[in-house]
């Protein structure tokens, strides 16, 4: 089945899956088409300035009040949420890992998140988690909702089906999307292939936007239009099913006898979004020097302080290199935001080897890095004709907040524990002349 999207960021939207379910002219009729409940869902505080104020109206089987029985405690010791100090490892370094093993055991995608880092506090509504999540399993009658942030998913083997409340989403390795805060949602494998992995990061702070374009004006970088709200589309199932909440970092389940996702039509501009990241227009150097990689956020998560965001989304997506007489890989820096790092495919360009698709790196508050030996040697010497950097696709999680290390990353087998040998290699060259080598 081909879905349908409409295109837009941030849009009001209005879409409806059966004819004339979605009142007209109002909100709240006193008896809605089709014997539907009205039910809104506010993103933003009721007052927020227009321009961030989101909510959305659903007409719904049931209202959401009969999806959420009474709740019961659930442990789900894999996923955590920050503050989490004490359950890391006091390990501080640069940190890379080989990617998450597939699960052995039955699992789907909610038991299949691996928090690596947290950042901030979920109470505060500040700050974010990066996530792996591996599974084998569909969520069939296990539903979800994460009240502490939205997620942002970043598929890395295989395509997944986000079902939303809202709508659904067919996503696939070099596309991402973002299921909002307090939104019921499933998550099922798609096309061939025995598990799915990716990368996710929870949100705790206000949601991604777009980032400001300044200079740059009006076009290029994440366009508006390429991103994309899935139309109406509900299940009317009456099965035994279950509800699971993330709220505060605890979890909860809740058994009820039917499906939540029975949104039969909706108007708003609170949405879950799809969006591919092979549309976006890199802008770079044309003439001669490296950029901050600020130029290439597809999202970010402003925090309060202008310029310093909660989360920025980033990808390394396949672009020329053309500067003259410049090093043209990433410098070395040190730098005062959380730098975690994963692979969708392809090679990045300041690591010739050792970080593969699916892997990860943790570059945490002010600890240096930059270019391997191997980067460094080729890139300091090689004849500066235009290049492509092709078939690649590599992004960052940057945050304000430094990310703290959890027990199951400090422990994960794939930990690579001769990382910083990478830049074991880069021998003093100062030799006393000014030529350079
Ligand atoms: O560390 C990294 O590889 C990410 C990164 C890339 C870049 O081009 C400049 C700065 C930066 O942190
Ligand atoms: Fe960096």
């Amino acid at each position: 089945m081909a879905l349908r999207y409409m295109p837009g960021f941030g849009n009001d939207f209005e879409t409806e899956a059966l004819d004339g379910a979605l009142p007209q002219g109002q909100n709240s009729p006193q008896d809605c088409a089709y014997g539907l409940y009205a039910e809104q869902l506010s993103g933003s505080p009721f007052t927020a300035p227009r321009g961030t104020n989101e909510r959305s109206w659903l007409y719904r089987i049931r209202p959401s009040v009969r999806h959420t029985a009474r709740f019961s405690p659930e442990d789900r010791p894999h996923w955590k949420t920050a503050p989490c100090l004490d359950d890391h490892s006091l390990a501080l370094g640069q940190l890379r890992w080989d990617p998450v093993p597939p699960p052995e055991e039955r699992t789907d995608f909610l038991s299949g998140i691996r928090t690596m880092t947290t950042a901030g506090d979920v109470m505060t509504q500040a700050g974010m988690a990066s996530h792996v999540y591996v599974f084998n399993a569909d969520m069939e009658n296990d539903y979800a909702f994460n009240a502490d942030g939205e997620l942002l998913l970043v598929p890395e083997t295989g395509a997944i089906r986000v079902f939303t409340e809202m709508g659904i989403m067919d996503v696939e390795p070099s596309e991402i999307c973002i299921v909002p805060r307090g939104m019921m949602f499933k998550v099922s494998k798609l096309g061939p292939g025995e598990f799915r992995r990716g990368y996710v990061c929870e949100n705790y702070g206000a949601k991604f936007t777009l980032p400001e374009r300044g200079p740059i004006g009006a076009n290029c970088l994440a366009n508006p239009r390429d991103f994309k709200t899935p139309v109406a589309a509900y299940e009317d199932k009456e099965t035994p099913a279950r509800v699971h909440v993330k709220w505060c970092g605890r979890f909860f389940v809740t058994e009820i006898g039917h499906s939540p996702l029975d949104v039969v039509a909706w108007h708003g501009n609170y949405t879950p979004y799809k969006y591919d990241l092979k549309t976006f227009s890199p802008v770079g150097a044309i003439l001669f020097d490296h950029p901050d990689p600020s130029i290439f956020t597809v999202l970010t998560a402003p925090s309060g302080e202008a310029g310093t965001a909660n989360v920025d989304f980033v990808i390394f997506p396949p672009r020329w290199l053309v500067a003259e007489h410049t090093f043209r890989p990433p410098w070395y820096h040190r730098n005062i935001m959380s730098e975690f790092m994963g692979l969708i495919y392809g090679r990045y360009d300041a690591k010739e080897e050792g970080f593969v698709p699916g892997g990860m790196s943790l570059h945490n508050m002010m600890l240096p890095h930059g270019p391997d030996t191997m980067a460094f040697g080729k890139a300091s010497t090689e004849a500066l004709k235009p290049v492509k950097l092709d078939d690649t696709m590599a992004f960052m999680f940057e945050t304000r907040f430094p990310q703290q290390l959890t027990r199951f990353a400090a422990e994960l087998e794939t930990l690579q524990d001769d990382y910083t040998d990478c830049w074991a290699g880069l021998e003093r060259r100062f030799d006393g002349t000014p030529e350079g080598r």
